[in-house]
């Protein structure tokens, strides 16, 4: 990646030997990471080298009456001034500069301290624009000239304060195993950071669930990002998720692909192990048929911190599990649970951190004695 900020910006690591030479070292240290519970090919899915963030997060920093995107420093404390980034996407990287421009001209610089990106891959783009200080009529319509004129979204953001100008979120098209889906991704809610590698996985996810009977049971399901295409190979689909946005946006999201065998239940990982166990009665699955669901498998997602020791008692009672991981460490620690009744039958890299230590992992678990 060509870049004059490369390493020193702390986005990306310098590696020598580049791309494929940093990635070719992530596979030998996950083989070997993984080795106790799975000795065959781990399937490697790379991203682009450059261009792949759909959203990135900047701080705005304020230097001699002048304004500038900043980054915290990789190796110390304090931030290096980033006036471009080949990280993210072709879209954000063309407004970056004439975005700032745009903010000093019309004068709403004042207590700015932050700017987060998200695009589609049409070009569609949300700023949120975020600040120390109340926003008002006057910032309001300046931002609407700034949004007018660049052909984006803004959102002005301040303590206990959203501003939507146009609207909050981007439309995103995935290709999937040669189907294109449709999602409303929202601004300041989970969504998958790199598209190319987001497609590969569910690519991948899909394919290995392919052969497993029943429904299907997801958790930590986000926006719908696995559960819309998975539900072609399914009857019927649970999926639960604790964030109010993204169990709204998956909604619109099933209607947006005309896809109907979803269920989705706002729900914590915690709280849905106590319903299902019979527990605890929630209200909210008061229109939820559990006993209606023949669940075989389960699919989950979570985030950095893995599974907790329940959910993986939870998870062991289903004969497939499929299991994606932003974090190896914790999917590591999870395998030893999870593997006292089910052995991996297959496992992926994903490339979708690039020059970053960061790998997602995928791991296909068959209860023991189960035929594949
Ligand atoms: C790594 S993201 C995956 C989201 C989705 N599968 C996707 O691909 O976009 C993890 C998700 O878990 C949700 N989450 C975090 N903690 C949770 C919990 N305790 N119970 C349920 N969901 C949780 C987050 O809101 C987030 O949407």
């Amino acid at each position: 990646m060509d870049c004059k900020y490369f390493g020193e910006c702390g986005a990306c690591r310098v590696y020598e030997g580049g791309y494929e030479s940093q990635l070719k070292d992530k596979l030998e240290l996950n083989k070997d990471r993984f080795k106790s519970f799975y000795a065959g090919d781990m399937s490697v899915f790379k991203s682009p080298t450059s261009h792949y963030r759909s959203r990135s997060e900047f701080k705005v920093w304020h230097k001699d009456e002048d304004i500038f995107y900043a980054m915290n420093h990789l190796e110390h404390k304090g931030i290096v001034l980033v006036d471009e980034c080949p990280q993210v996407s072709e879209h954000i990287a063309s407004l970056m500069t004439k975005l700032l421009v745009a903010i000093k001209e019309k004068d709403i610089a004042f207590k700015l301290f932050g700017a987060d990106f998200l695009s589609s891959s049409s070009g569609e783009i949300v700023v949120s624009l975020i600040y120390h200080r109340k926003l008002g009529d006057e910032w309001l319509i300046k931002a609407k000239e700034i949004a007018d004129e660049l052909d984006i979204f803004i959102i002005g953001r301040s303590r206990k304060q959203k501003l939507v100008i146009g609207q909050d979120f981007v439309t995103e098209h995935l290709s999937v195993n040669g189907e294109v889906y449709k999602f409303n991704y929202i601004e300041n809610s989970f969504t998958q950071p790199n598209s190319k590698v987001n497609e590969q996985m569910i690519s991948w996810a899909t394919e290995s669930l392919e052969t497993c009977d029943g429904d299907l049971l997801e958790l930590y399901c986000g926006a719908g990002n696995f559960t819309i295409p998975f539900a072609k190979s399914f009857k019927k689909v649970l999926a639960t998720e604790i964030s109010k946005s993204s169990i709204n946006a998956a909604k619109t999201n099933m209607l947006l692909n005309e896809v109907k065998n979803i269920e989705f239940l706002r729900m914590s990982v915690e709280e849905f192990t106590e319903a299902i166990e019979g527990k605890r009665e929630f209200n909210r699955m008061k229109d939820i048929d559990i006993d209606s669901y023949d669940i075989n498998t389960i699919f989950v997602d979570p985030p950095r911190s893995g599974m907790d020791e329940t959910s993986c008692m939870m998870a062991s009672k289903y004969d497939n599990i499929l299991y994606i991981s932003c974090n190896p460490e914790t999917l590591l620690r999870d395998l030893e649970l999870l593997c006292k009744t089910h052995k991996v039958v297959d496992m992926a890299l994903f490339d979708q951190f690039p020059y970053t230590h960061h790998v997602e992992m995928g791991a296909k678990l068959l209860r023991k004695g189960k035929q594949k």
